[in-house]
């Protein structure tokens, strides 16, 4: 059995996660940590989710703290500490500010949880796993982002709209930046089993709305309800699962990779992983031209970013 810790679990998301974690059946502790002076907040929290634990019949011990170092013996450490975008900005406006957070969070993780799976979900994400692979000192196993994941679940959700399957018979994946310059993998897509670029029907397919629709999905569902919470927060508890269930899954999440990708690497950016006990494992891929040429520019794009927010960082320390 485990223990998960959720960090900056006063926040929308981290909420929200803290409920669809608890449904995962091998979590036996679950601890809150907010801000000091959230006190009653993460109390509240607390005690409603334990009603909700009642009426679902879930036996997970919770508690709350406002120190970190609580955090200590977690198998799983979610971290949403950090802002959130406002409408009009870029998820890159926010790197350095959140920056400093995750510095800091990731070396009291790194001290006081040394085999703790840091899981980061703050944005700019890529950057942030970054962050905290250097100020952590974990090894790269151990860390990993939200990345891509929720973007390739976005796609799927379009996919099976259009093609009017259930979601399950739809694979597919994004890989790079949690941002602009993602790149779908079309080769990776299934329906069904099927290819999908082997479909008749795939010439019909309005692949550029679609990936403009997941681009944007984000900052769209920000500017109409202010923030995005049942996306992420189940996003959060498959990739919890798959690691506490030893699942062995390949999720498209932000990794630190070597050179995995066509001789791509150093630098954390979301790709195919297995995911299980251990952590987070890059897949080695083999991608079309195009695929490899917007993957190239995706990673020159994070380098650039990580590379200035760990400048100013060193600066500011
Ligand atoms: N990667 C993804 O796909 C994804 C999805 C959703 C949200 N996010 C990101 O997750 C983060 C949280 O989003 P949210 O909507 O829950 O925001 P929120 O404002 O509702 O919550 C932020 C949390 O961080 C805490 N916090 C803020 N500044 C802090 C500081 N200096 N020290 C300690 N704690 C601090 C707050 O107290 C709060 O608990 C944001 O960065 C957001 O962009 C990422
Ligand atoms: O878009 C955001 O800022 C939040 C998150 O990254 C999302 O994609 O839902």
């Amino acid at each position: 059995m485990a223990k998960v810790t959720i960090l900056g679990a006063t926040g929308n998301v981290g909420v929200f996660a803290a409920h669809t974690v608890s449904e995962i059946p091998y979590v036996s502790d679950m601890l809150l940590v907010g801000r000091p002076g959230r006190e009653d907040f993460l109390a509240g929290c607390c005690r409603d989710l334990s009603d909700s634990f009642a009426a679902r019949g879930t036996d997970v011990r919770l508690s709350y703290s406002t120190s970190i170092l609580d955090a200590k013996d977690s198998d799983v450490v979610i971290c949403t500490t950090g802002m959130p975008r406002r409408p009009g900005q870029d998820r890159n406006d926010l790197a350095f500010e959140n920056a400093k957070i995750i510095a800091e969070t990731a070396e009291t993780i790194g001290r006081s949880s040394p085999d703790a799976i840091l899981f980061l979900v703050t944005n700019p994400v890529d950057v942030m796993t970054a962050v905290a692979l250097k100020y952590s000192g974990l090894q790269p196993r151990q860390i990993f982002g939200l990345g891509t994941h929720l973007d390739s679940m976005r796609l799927k959700s379009l996919i099976a709209h259009y093609f009017r399957v259930h979601v399950s018979e739809v694979h597919t994946r994004i890989i790079g930046e949690h941002g602009d310059s993602m790149v779908p993998l079309w080769s990776a897509t299934t329906i069904g089993g099927i290819r999908i670029t082997n479909l008749p029907t795939f010439s019909g397919l309005p692949v550029q709305e679609m990936i403009e629709t997941v681009k944007t999905s984000g900052e769209t569902i920000i500017r109409d309800k202010g923030s995005t919470v049942h996306g992420p927060g189940e996003a959060i508890a498959t990739l919890v699962k798959a690691i506490l269930g030893d699942e062995n899954r390949i999720l498209t999440v932000s990794s630190y990779i070597k050179s995995e990708i066509h001789g791509i690497g150093d630098v954390c950016i979301g790709v195919p992983a297995r995911i299980n006990r251990d952590g987070v494992f890059p897949v080695p891929l083999s991608l079309e031209e195009n695929e490899v040429a917007g993957f190239r520019e995706s990673v020159r794009k994070i380098r650039k970013v990580t590379a200035d927010v760990m400048e100013r960082l060193e600066e500011a320390r």
